[in-house]
């Protein structure tokens, strides 16, 4: 199927988000609109963008499978670079509690919270756990994400780690969209080491973290760095160890409490640093003079009812930041894109432009692909959406609605 030759024609909008790098600060605006646009697509690639007309002159129609695109907006498929959709189990009681007044941190203090889930996963059948999480991915892709990100963290013991990622190996095989592999490890301190969490630090580092990278294809190494999980100097142990494995880093940052998180994962040059509700002002100036993106979860706090991260501040300090959805058990319950876009522009200031660049070349860069995904340009994979609407300016104002109408995939149609 996917060495069809497809040429996307009279789209109002196509909205390429150029670029093979992430965009830091203003250059977020920058989307790149062609009104009238076409796009031709062969053998899974992108091989022409332009004005439908000129586009035209380029190929041989009689070649392509047309898809009249008037009234439509073409957009690069979403990169959702920060997920944790593999688990077992559901933590609807926590919520409840959370309702009432309940911490997130005083449920995982009293024995709830991710050892929760991890119980539940490390209980769940491998045929069970793999199905919901491809189930998940269905979701997604609905909402016109083509690339997630998924992290391990529900096993926090070798066998049960290597589970999930395998898991997600398999889906990155079976499943149309694409799935990028992280060990999070690091995720919280497993019953069985509890009060060691230094202990738990060697555990991993000596006996896990050499048996993952090259037999599952994971990319990236995370850790859970906050007060009451993992330490400054515990997470640096980590990740420097990682690294020595060839690991990507990236860290849950300043998540609970400013903590340091962001200025750690820009001095270890990490891809990203995720949540960042607290972080400093010190972090935010760090972030934007490094490489590294600021991966922002506004569904999270959402979920959590806390303050946003300073989104609008962030951007307008410099740094390169990316939206992403957080999906978990726990804190955020939730991959919806239609409300993550509105919360981003509504709560964070951000603009639709901003947002779009933050969903789709930000959140490639964050996880390394920029020079594959992420935009509408020759070479990419054929990775986009298109929407009921012609302007991606519907995407925040039209509140919490899926306006994704297709969703083409390595080059293959899928009607949503
Ligand atoms: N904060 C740490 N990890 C997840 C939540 C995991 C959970 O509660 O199960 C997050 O990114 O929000
Ligand atoms: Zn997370």
């Amino acid at each position: 199927m996917d060495d069809e030759k497809i040429l996307i024609r009279n789209a109002s909008q196509v909205v390429t988000c150029s670029g093979f790098e992430a965009k830091k600060g203003a250059a977020m605006s920058d989307v790149g609109v062609i009104e009238d646009g076409a796009v031709a697509v062969s053998g899974g690639l992108i091989t022409h963008v332009g004005p439908t007309e000129e586009v035209m002159k380029q190929i041989d129609a009689s070649e392509y499978l047309e898809v009249d695109a008037s009234g439509r907006a073409l957009l690069p498929g979403f990169v959702d670079s920060h997920t944790h959709f593999v688990f077992g189990g559901y933590r609807e009681e926590e919520f409840s509690w959370r309702m009432k007044g309940d911490s997130y941190m005083s449920i995982m203090e009293r024995g709830g919270g991710i050892v929760n889930t991890m119980n539940a996963t490390r209980q769940a059948s491998y045929d069970d756990l793999f199905g919901d999480a491809y189930d998940r991915l269905d979701t997604m892709m609905d909402m016109g994400v083509t690339t997630v990100e998924g992290k391990s963290g529900y096993g926090l013991d070798l066998a049960t780690e290597l589970i999930q990622l395998r898991i997600m190996k398999e889906l990155n095989d079976e499943h149309p969209l694409d799935v990028v592999s992280t060990f999070l490890g690091a995720h919280a301190i497993p019953p069985e080491f509890a009060g060691r969490t230094d202990a738990y630090v060697d555990y991993i580092i000596e006996e896990v973290l050499p048996h993952i990278r090259e037999e599952h294809s994971v990319t990236f190494c995370d850790v859970f760095c906050e007060q009451g999980v993992f330490s400054i100097e515990q997470s640096e142990r980590l990740l420097n160890a990682a690294r020595t494995h060839r690991f990507k880093l990236k860290l849950h940052a300043d998540e609970i409490v400013s903590f340091g998180g962001a200025e750690l994962a820009a001095r270890l040059k990490a891809v990203s640093a995720d949540h960042l509700l607290h972080i400093s002002d010190n972090g935010i100036k760090r972030l934007a003079r490094s490489g590294t993106i600021a991966t922002l979860l506004p569904l999270t706090a959402f979920s959590l009812n806390e303050p946003y991260a300073p989104g609008r501040q962030m951007i307008d300090a410099g740094c390169a930041v990316a939206l992403a959805s957080d999906l978990n058990p726990g804190s955020c319950f939730s991959c919806s894109i239609p409300l993550l876009f509105a919360l981003a522009c509504i709560q964070m200031k951000l603009s639709p432009e901003e947002a779009l660049t933050a969903l789709t070349i930000n959140g490639a860069a964050a996880l390394g692909r920029a020079k594959k995904i992420g935009s509408i340009d020759v070479g990419k994979k054929a990775d986009m959406i298109l929407l009921k609407f012609p302007s991606y300016k519907f995407l925040p104002y039209h509140v919490g609605m899926n306006l994704v109408d297709t969703v083409i995939k390595d080059g293959v149609l899928y009607i949503v």
